[in-house]
């Protein structure tokens, strides 16, 4: 980190319940959120914020001065999501705090349900910034697009052009499941980064930093809902921090991953495969099929801790193809009905409602002759003798 005074980007999103099942988040709780954090603006707390939505997700985007997992603005973050639910619930929208997995706030709002990315740096003269936010997915679903912009050079010229980019980045990789995390660095450990981010479902980019410096280029919110909850919540909808131009990849290039639609885990009953379709904000709304699972991209100037924007990036025609190639490949895949790969496989199927389901029929197998002995694979993942 350079000397001087930091900024915060926070952004903080969840789904507090929403209008016509799970579509889209309603405008009085995006009022509500607001007003909340007008008072925290106007008392100091925050610099600056936008309220917007991601389907059904509603996003708290804000700039402070406190650094990250600050829990006066975890808090403030947690009271504005709880006033949004009191208009959900009055007006009785659809899964109301459904992401509120807590009653009480304790101080960090990471593993209460609501997904959180944040970073902290010194501005630089000019300081643009993207903040993607997706719904109907899931963290990993970032991996890919950040493995394009931080390490391909057929995405990113500057990785070969530029000299400030061109020793590369470090990624940060967690793994979700064990809690612990691995850093790698690119070009040099791109086979091995591959190796794990290529499991999107357990091993999830959470950060960037630019390997000269180790400036930090870019945050994932990585909490995977099921996990925290232990049962199935919707999906997880995360959202992204990157820092663009002079130095950093330029927007164009942070942009240019999600002209090819590539297939996610989520969309209906967050248990199928689909491909993620960038929208501008006004079709930022979930409808065939629950999905097709969507991203936007708001772009923003921070200058002395203010957000100046946004610039709506996905409403371009520019993505119009991306979008079609979306729309195909949502037709073709959805001819699989109930079937993989259109369907998740068993081990993502376990923490939806799928295993109720097979429990009922699971005492109605009677043992067959198969002609070699039968393995059984245990939760440990060895695979045993039948008895
Ligand atoms: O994935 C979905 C919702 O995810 P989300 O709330 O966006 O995290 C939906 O497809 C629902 O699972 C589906 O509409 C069924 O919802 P319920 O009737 O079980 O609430
Ligand atoms: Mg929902
Ligand atoms: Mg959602
Ligand atoms: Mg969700």
């Amino acid at each position: 980190m350079s000397e001087g005074r930091t900024t915060t980007v926070s952004v903080i999103k969840a789904d507090i319940g929403s209008l016509a099942g799970h579509h889209r988040v309603h405008p009085d709780t995006i009022l509500a959120a607001s007003r909340v954090l007008a008072e925290a603006k106007r008392k100091g707390v925050i610099k600056s914020f936008y309220v917007t939505n991601a389907g059904d997700d509603l996003q708290l985007i804000m700039t402070h001065f406190k650094g990250v997992d600050n829990p006066e603005i975890h808090e403030l973050a947690w009271t504005a999501f709880r006033e949004a639910t009191k208009v959900a619930k009055d007006l009785g929208l659809y899964a109301a705090g459904q992401d509120l997995l807590s009653d009480a706030f304790s101080g960090n709002i990471r593993g209460l349900g609501p997904g959180v990315a944040e970073m902290e740096f010194v501005e630089r003269p000019s300081e643009p910034i993207v903040v993607f936010m997706a719904d109907k997915t899931e963290p990993g679903a970032f991996n890919l697009p950040l493995y394009k912009i931080f390490a391909d050079p057929f995405n990113t010229a500057g990785l070969v052009i530029d000299p400030r980019l061109h020793d590369g980045f470090i990624f940060e990789v967690l793994d979700v499941f064990e809690g612990k995390a691995v850093e790698l660095r690119a070009p040099e450990e791109i086979y091995d980064l591959l190796a794990l981010i290529g499991t999107p479902s357990r091993y999830v980019v959470k950060r960037v930093y630019r390997k000269s410096d180790r400036e930090i280029a870019a945050v994932v919110s990585s909490e995977r809902l099921s996990l925290i909850a232990g049962r199935y919540v919707g999906k997880d909808d995360p959202v992204m921090i990157v820092r663009a131009q002079s130095g950093f990849p330029a927007v164009g290039e942070v942009l240019e991953p999600f002209a090819f639609p590539h297939l996610v885990a989520g969309w209906m009953r967050g248990s199928h495969h689909g491909p993620l379709m960038p929208v501008g904000l006004k079709d930022s709304k979930v409808s065939r099929f629950d999905g097709p699972p969507r991203v936007i991209a708001l772009g923003f100037q921070v200058k002395n801790g203010e957000l100046i924007g946004p610039a709506d990036l996905f409403d371009d025609p520019a993505f119009d193809e991306a979008r079609r190639q979306a729309q195909m490949i949502a037709d073709y895949i959805r001819r699989h009905g109930p079937f993989m790969p259109h369907r998740l496989g068993p081990e993502e199927m376990e923490y939806t409602t799928l295993p109720e389901v097979l429990k009922r029929l699971k005492d109605r197998f009677k043992p067959v002759e198969m002609g070699y002995k039968p393995k059984v694979k245990h939760e440990s993942g060895e695979a045993a003798d039948v008895d």
